[in-house]
């Protein structure tokens, strides 16, 4: 049966073995478990100018939508100013955060993801696919956080979750606005999208926050923050305080780090952009590195439609010379397929190769190791 949220999508794949949770603060040796050969990434960072840097779109310039679609197309990700997001509630949902990774393990644990659930405390759930443990730990909100914020403070969670909130309906908005803009600058309308004005959908369906605590690090180049991956997502809108970290893949040059720009935000293009575009729009592939000194924190917002309704190409970008390249999968079935397949989810979602017969390129069949 579908799920009608995606707090339900790994229901069928629960993680066997939930890593042992180490205290990342106070470790001051990194030990093998976290040891990150760098053979194992085949990708050299470059430094801009060698390479141009991520755009930087200002929402209020009057091209925008184009500027958009092609940093979409030629990029996958882009860094948003103008956006209209209050800066004192990116402050404090940053300072909630910090509160909550502050916490002691013991307490966190008491909000601890479950292993066939998606919100909670916990490691990455893409840790399950390399043999070497990630440098960071995250908590992931789907709808409402009272409850797991009860568990994390039984006296004295009600700012946490007001935080939280105002953040999850200003992310929304703006999530909406860009999905619009996104798929406009192909030519696609509302009326384009069976599911666009679909309001009777639960609240829950539609996204997930995550966030992300990178602590300073001993030994910041054999370890790990988070690993290369895409979003399984239409799109990210990514807070990544000031605090340098996020690098993105540029397909023939190689890691390009994003460099946070006052009051910005980094807009990832996610697999279901990428599946809804027919394939025009990178998904892009990004990971996150860690430093010597500094404990980072980000928070991604992980937007994507129903998670009940099927997606496919749209119509209107699908003809004789441009077949569908996916065939149609919702949000939540997506969730359960990349949970199982990992890098080689988008793969198994295929229908039809590239006309340019390359493959593509955020898929391989490497054996994953760290
Ligand atoms: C909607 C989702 C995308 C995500 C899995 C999740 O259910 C909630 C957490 C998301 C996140 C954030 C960190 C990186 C990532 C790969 C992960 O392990 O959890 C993403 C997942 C994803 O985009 O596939
Ligand atoms: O911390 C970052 O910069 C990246 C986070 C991220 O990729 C994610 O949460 O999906
Ligand atoms: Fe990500």
């Amino acid at each position: 049966m579908p799920s009608r949220m995606i707090s339900h999508a790994f229901k069928a794949y629960p993680l066997n073995h939930p890593h042992k949770y180490l205290d990342l603060n106070s470790i001051k040796e990194l030990p093998e478990s976290h040891e990150w050969t760098s053979a194992s990434d085949e990708h050299p960072v470059v430094k801009v100018p060698n390479v141009k840097s991520v755009p930087i779109i200002d929402l209020n310039n009057k091209n925008a939508m184009d500027l958009i679609g092609h940093a979409c197309k030629k990029w996958g990700v882009f860094q948003l100013i103008n956006h209209n997001i209050c800066k004192s509630l990116l402050e404090d949902v940053e300072l909630e955060g910090k509160r909550l990774f502050s916490l002691p393990m013991q307490q966190k644990l008491k909000a601890a993801r479950s292993p066939d659930g998606a919100a909670g405390y916990g490691v990455a759930r893409i840790s399950s696919f390399f043999t070497k443990l990630l440098w960071s730990e995250g908590f992931t909100v789907i709808g409402s956080p009272l409850e797991h914020a009860r568990q994390l403070w039984p006296y004295d969670f009600q700012n946490f979750c007001d935080t939280i909130e105002a953040y999850q309906n200003q992310m929304k908005k703006l999530a909406e606005k860009l999905m619009w803009l996104m798929l406009g600058s192909l030519g696609i309308t509302k009326e384009d999208v069976k599911w666009a004005n679909n309001k009777g959908e639960s609240e829950e369906g539609c996204a997930a926050l995550q966030l992300n605590s990178y602590p300073a690090c001993p030994d910041p180049d054999r370890a790990m923050g988070l690993a290369p991956h895409t979003d399984s997502t239409a799109l990210t809108i990514l807070h990544q305080s000031n605090i340098s970290g996020l690098q993105v893949l540029r397909e023939g040059c190689g890691w390009v780090t994003v460099p946070p720009h006052p009051g910005a935000l980094v807009i990832h293009v996610g697999d279901l952009l990428h599946i809804l575009s027919n394939g025009l729009y990178i998904n892009v592939r990004h990971r996150a590195v860690v430093n010597r000194t500094q404990h980072r924190f980000s928070l991604a917002y992980l937007y994507g439609p129903p998670a009940d309704v099927k997606i496919s190409p749209l119509t209107k970008l699908v003809d004789h010379f441009h077949p569908p390249l996916y065939r149609p999968i919702t949000w939540s079935e997506y969730l359960g397929t990349k949970a199982k397949h990992f890098d080689n989810a988008l793969t198994s979602v295929r229908v039809c190769a590239p006309r340019n017969g390359f493959v593509d390129t955020n898929d391989n069949n490497s054996v994953k190791v760290g």
